[in-house]
Formats: structure tokens, C-alpha cells, sequence
């Protein structure tokens, strides 16, 4: 198994006292699987992606990758994890704005030491970005950084990829076929894909589909 959570809790604390977003998340998902996560707003979906992504610690339960729990790792490894064994695709893509569309895309593979330039050419002509390699982020729209980002998370060929709407800015025909083209390069790169989106249809383009509802994973 790729990954297995199991008792996964998490609160914030708010002006108004602690809210408890996930209550006991178990969670499995294999390599290479793909797995639609929906649930209203303000589930805790992105909160679950962040904790799964190394980016925010867990109050409780266990996030087992590859045999290691990554709650328990110290902030070394837990940055090695984000570069070697995760790609994000967040709401917010996090581009670098002083680099071009070609260095966005390339830095995360170039930092884990798996830069392969003729998978990267791939990437680029697929998700449509070879008229605008050489531009920087502020010059792009919201949807093709959308798609710079999906590219950059690909690039790195890493077994899990954990992507937050990543069609939420692209009209339909678009948002459609970047999807068809995330699900085909992430089987291709052998990476699973935990995917959030707030379209049942979307979802059903995946292998599983799973909600999260009253801070547990339910049908
Ligand atoms: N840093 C924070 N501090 C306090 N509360 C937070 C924080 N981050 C998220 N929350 C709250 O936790 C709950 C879950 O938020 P989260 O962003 O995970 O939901 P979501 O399912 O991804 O929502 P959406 O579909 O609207 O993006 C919400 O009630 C939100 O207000």
C-alpha cells in the first residue's frame, strides 16, 4: 500500500474556540490508483491534502507512506518527503515568480535530482505550455498557471501527487481535458492521484470515489 491513514484527526483553533475538522480519517490508496476526494466547503478536504502533503502537522492518527509515518518526521525529512515523494497541485500554485514557465516546471524535478528533459518536452506539448515557456508567471492567466502547475507536479514523476481542484480555473471543455490528460500522464509517471473537486462528474472520471462528511471519510 502507498498510503494508509488511519485516525487522522485535526482542529484549529478559532476566535469562537477549537473546531474539530477531521475526526478519524482511515484512508488507504495504492500505487498508481486514482481517487476523487469531494465534500462540501469547509469540509476539510484541503485541510486533509495538507496534512497528507507534509505541509501542516496532524493532532493525532498516522499517515503512513511508503512504510514511514511522515507525522512523526523531523523537518528535514519532512522537506526531503515533500521533494522525493509527493507533487502538489494547490489553489494556490505557488509558481516562483522570478523564474520562467521552463525553470517552473523543471525546478522541482532538478531539486529531487530527477530532471529528464524528454518527459518535461512531454509535459510542456501535452498541457498545451510550449508558446509560453519563456514567460513569467504574472504574464500567465489563472488557467495556465493552473496548467504550469499540474506540468511542474508531473515532472518529478513522484508516487503520489495530491492536487486541490487542479481544473477549477479552466472552463469545462478545458477543465475536462487537462483532467483526461492529469489521469494519463500520472498512469504513465506510475504516480497515484488523491484529487479533491467539487464535480461529481469530474470524480467519476477517476478509479475510486471517496467524501468526506461530519469529519470522516463516508459515502
Ligand atoms: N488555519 C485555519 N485556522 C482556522 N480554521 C481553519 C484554518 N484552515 C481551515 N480552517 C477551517 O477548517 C474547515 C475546513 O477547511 P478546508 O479548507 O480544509 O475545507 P475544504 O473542504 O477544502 O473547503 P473548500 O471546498 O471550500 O475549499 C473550515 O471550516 C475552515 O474555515
Amino acid at each position: 500500500m502507498l498510503l494508509t491513514i488511519s485516525g487522522l484527526t485535526k482542529s484549529y483553533s478559532t476566535a469562537e474556540g477549537p473546531i474539530a475538522v477531521l475526526k478519524g480519517i482511515d484512508l488507504h490508496l495504492q500505487a498508481g490508483e486514482s481517487v476523487a476526494l469531494t465534500g462540501e466547503s469547509g469540509s476539510g478536504k484541503s485541510t486533509l491534502l495538507h496534512l497528507v502533503g507534509g505541509l501542516d502537522q496532524p493532532d493525532g492518527g498516522r499517515i503512513i507512506v511508503n512504510d514511514r509515518d511522515i507525522a512523526t518526521l523531523a523537518d528535514a525529512e519532512r522537506a526531503l518527503y515533500r521533494r522525493h515523494e509527493v507533487g502538489l497541485v494547490f489553489q494556490q500554485f505557488n509558481l516562483i515568480p522570478s523564474l520562467d514557465v521552463a525553470a517552473n516546471i523543471a525546478f522541482h524535478a532538478r531539486l529531487a535530482g530527477r530532471q529528464e528533459p524528454e518527459w518535461e518536452r512531454q509535459l510542456v506539448e501535452k498541457l498545451g505550455l510550449t508558446a509560453l515557456l519563456n514567460r513569467y508567471p504574472e504574464q500567465l492567466s489563472g488557467g495556465q498557471q493552473q496548467r504550469v502547475a499540474i506540468a511542474r507536479s508531473l515532472a518529478v514523476r513522484a508516487p503520489l501527487i495530491l492536487a486541490d481542484e487542479p481544473t477549477g480555473n479552466l472552463d469545462e471543455a478545458t477543465g475536462d481535458a487537462v483532467l483526461n490528460l492529469m489521469l494519463s500522464l500520472s498512469g504513465e509517471a506510475g504516480s497515484a492521484l488523491l484529487l479533491v473537486t467539487h464535480s461529481m462528474r469530474l470524480a467519476g472520471k477517476l478509479d475510486r470515489q471517496i467524501m468526506l462528511r461530519a469529519g470522516r471519510i463516508g459515502g
